[in-house]
């Protein structure tokens, strides 16, 4: 055993190592950018699995030349990295959408400019809490809120007060469930989104619950609006925070608006491509 392995050390010159190092970070970066997403426990599975079954194959391919079942094997690995591409489609969309939003490509025009929802937003809320009409909504920001989206009734209308104020008003057939915002449009209403666990010694109820879920399992931002305080939070990484009224506008154009958005703006973009797929637990300040 110890003799093949020395021959292939012996037979390995600087071209090799240079190929082996490019893999080597190729692999790293997309092993980073699936970690904690859904696919993350199949790849960890099936690599292990695909790993140790093309090593050994390709010995024995190389041993005793056997051509045709080399053939077979290609078939295979270009069968399975189309199968790759369809399972991991979400994620690579969202690479491909920072991909859009990197500032070096907006000569290009690749990247679109968004609306200012910050301060609708924030006369909604405002408006809500007044009249003591409990809210919920969720503003997708990198990550894909589809799966939540199918959820709840599509609408897909430009982003009005009037509009929210209705949806929420308890007499509605919509009013129950989450709003959720994508580019600055209403894309569907009465949406249901996953439960989280509120912050300790904090009693809230299934509102604040689904707004710290959601915003634990992706990276969007929930503005809530209490039906019993009338008080206005924001959730963000799986923190909930109370928002005095005069500061809402502050807040929300600090994570909304672009050119101020703190957190994502200033991350570098390929940590934030190589990031995409994990939960942040950055907490809210
Ligand atoms: N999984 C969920 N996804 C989205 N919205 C939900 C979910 N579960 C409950 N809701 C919304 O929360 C409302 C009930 O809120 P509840 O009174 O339990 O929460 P709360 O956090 O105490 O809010 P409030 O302070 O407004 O009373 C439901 O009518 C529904 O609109």
């Amino acid at each position: 055993m110890g003799k093949p392995v020395q021959v292939l050390f012996d037979s390995m010159d600087s071209r090799d190592l240079i190929e082996i190092a490019i893999l080597a970070v190729g692999i790293y970066a997309v092993l980073r950018f699936l970690r904690r997403t859904r696919g993350a426990g199949i790849v960890r599975g099936l690599g292990i699995v695909f790993c140790g079954f093309f090593l050994v194959a390709q010995l024995l391919i190389a041993r005793f030349d056997l051509t045709e079942l080399g053939k077979v094997l290609d078939y295979i690995l270009a069968t399975t990295v189309f199968g790759l591409l369809v399972i991991f489609q979400p994620e690579l969309r969202r690479g491909l959408m920072l991909l859009g939003q990197y500032r070096g490509l907006q000569f290009l025009g690749v990247a679109d400019e968004l609306p200012s929802i910050s301060k609708s937003l924030t006369d909604t809320a405002l408006a809500l809490s007044k009249d003591r009409v409990g809210g919920l909504i969720a503003v997708q920001r990198e990550q894909s809120l589809q799966p939540y989206i199918e959820t709840g009734e599509r609408i897909d209308s430009e982003l009005s007060i009037p509009l929210l104020r209705t949806i929420f008003h308890d007499q509605t057939p919509l009013h129950d469930g989450a709003v959720i915002v994508q580019r600055g449009r209403i894309i569907a209403a009465a949406c249901q989104l996953p439960l989280g666990n509120p912050p300790v010694g904090l009693r809230t109820g299934m509102r604040h619950r689904a707004a710290i879920g959601l915003s634990d399992e992706t990276d969007a931002l929930l503005l809530i609006v209490s039906e019993e305080s009338g008080r206005i939070s924001l959730a963000m990484h799986g923190q909930l925070e109370i928002v005095p009224r005069d500061q809402l506008a502050k807040r929300l154009a600090e994570e909304l608006d672009a050119p101020s958005a703190p957190a994502e703006a200033k991350r570098s973009y390929w940590n934030r491509i190589l990031r995409a797929g994990r939960k942040s637990v950055t907490p809210v300040s």
